[in-house]
């Protein structure tokens, strides 16, 4: 019998792309209610009969997780991957102790600063599986008042036992990646029981590429199989040719700045923009280097956010790495999300872009976990032969032609005419605002005391 598509479902299968945003409480229910979902909605029977879950990410709140499942799943096995260590571990261990269905899988960081940054969901369903890749953290406040972005895979079906399982993968290698990017996790049995899982699910659905990030120092064959250097190759093969993007900005949209280096030639408008200024390596064109603009908010974007300054709690850039890079300002606009009713929903997504000098058109979009920070992408080492990353990180990357196959571009606004696009949803407005000249990058760690912010508090960190 054709199952019949619960009204989710429609509503999955109906957003080509299955980029949503997070539900925000306090803005106007229209914006919640196209390419929005809350992690109810994520975990809802209506998304199929869960058999077991896994959940990867930084900061967990485990009680308030097992609230958001529907009251029959929550006695299902859940495992959760975290980096946490001493006594954040302890603190987990002693809050997951009274649900004998979680089990603790910590993710090994021997790389000092490395943070198990990743966030995703498995979700395995007695017909099928989904995979959720999204940016935000398993405690209330993340889905609550801010702006996050969730990747939901289509249902992957298992495959049928006399199927080779060499079958179901996809024209992005998406289920080859996924494994790869666990196999970094090293020999746990849980996540290797995942790991078979996952291999009996046909994923050729699949049109996103997987970026991800583990630590490691990354040479040889493994060199560009993470961080920037997996965009890099990504974007050599399946990236826009050069003739078309020549000259587009680039666009980097994130959460935290890590220690960028004296000069934007360390790294930041070298290796990193390099990479995400990748086309096809099919003319030899020497292509001048893009420009380069970069979403962060502001102390005004905090200030008159829905939660306030609080919401700077999740903005941590500090005065420290501020102080030694003053040239990053000189990249830096506004948080302004009024097309998606969240200019007041301060910003936990984080996402990368190559946009038309006209802020038309997309060549390719990333949602992602990670941040702009070395730590997060990688930094060269040893006169480029290795690539050094700190934490683990995931996101997905959208490249038109994979998405439908004679996609060249996507169009960001308004209807384009020709055939020959489809609209990506975007986070944030465009064309960008730059900051005044009054107006400072958000930093975590200083105290605001001239103005009250959107509940009336000032901000003083001790
Ligand atoms: O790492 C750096 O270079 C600076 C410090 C930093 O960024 N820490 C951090 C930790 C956890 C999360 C998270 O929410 O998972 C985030 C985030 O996502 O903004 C950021």
């Amino acid at each position: 019998t054709s199952e019949k598509m619960s009204p989710y479902e429609n509503y999955i299968e109906a957003a080509p792309l299955n980029f949503f945003l997070t539900k925000v409480f306090g803005i106007p229910n229209h914006y919640n209610s196209s390419l929005a979902v809350g992690i109810k909605d994520i975990l809802s029977a209506s998304m199929g009969n869960l058999i077991s879950s896994a959940q990867f990410n930084y900061m967990f709140d485990i009680p308030w997780l097992v609230q958001q499942y529907p009251e029959q799943f929550r006695s299902k096995p859940l495992l959760i991957i975290h980096g946490s260590q001493r006594a954040d571990k302890t603190t987990l261990h002693e809050n997951a102790h009274r649900y004998p269905n979680i089990t603790l899988c910590q993710a090994k960081l021997d790389i000092m600063y490395g943070t198990h940054h990743s966030k995703m969901m498995f979700l395995l369903y007695d017909n099928g599986m989904r995979v959720v890749i999204h940016t935000a953290n398993i405690i209330h406040n993340d889905w609550y008042q801010k702006t996050q972005g969730v990747w939901i895979s289509p249902l992957f079906p298992k495959l049928a036992s006399d199927q080779d399982l060499s079958q179901g993968d996809s024209v992005t290698q998406f289920r080859k990646d996924l494994l790869e990017y666990l196999g970094a996790y090293g020999t746990n049995k849980h996540l290797q029981e995942w790991q078979e899982t996952i291999r009996q699910h046909d994923m050729s659905s699949a049109k996103v590429f997987i970026i991800g990030s583990v630590p490691g120092r990354h040479t040889g064959a493994s060199k560009m199989k993470w961080g920037h250097l997996k965009l890099r190759k990504v974007l050599q093969e399946h990236g826009p040719d050069g003739s078309t993007v020549k000259d587009w900005p680039v666009i980097g949209q994130f959460s935290s700045v890590g220690s960028l280096g004296s000069g934007p030639e360390n790294w930041l408008s070298s290796e990193w923009l390099e990479s995400l200024s990748t086309v096809q390596a099919n003319g030899i064109v020497k292509l001048s280097k893009p420009k380069l603009n970069l979403i962060f908010p502001c102390v005004e974007n905090v200030r008159r956010s829905l939660e306030g300054y609080p919401a700077g709690a999740s903005l941590p850039y500090s005065i420290k790495n501020a102080r030694k890079q003053q040239y990053f300002n000189t990249f830096l606009h506004q948080w302004r999300a009024f097309s998606r009713g969240r200019s007041r929903a301060s910003p936990h997504i984080k996402t990368y872009t190559r946009i038309s000098p006209d802020a038309q058109y997309l060549a390719w979009f990333i949602v992602t976990s990670a941040n702009l920070s070395k730590a997060a992408w990688g930094a060269y080492e040893k006169n480029n032969s290795q690539l050094f990353i700190r934490s683990y990180e995931i996101g997905v990357l959208f490249v038109p032609s994979k998405v439908e196959e004679n996609l060249k571009l996507f169009n960001v606004q308004g209807v384009d005419s020709s055939k020959d696009s489809m609209l990506f949803p975007l986070p944030w407005d465009v064309p960008l605002t730059s900051y005044t000249q009054t107006d400072r990058p958000w930093l975590w760690d200083i105290a605001y005391t001239d103005k009250p912010d959107s509940q009336g508090n000032m901000w003083c960190p001790s």
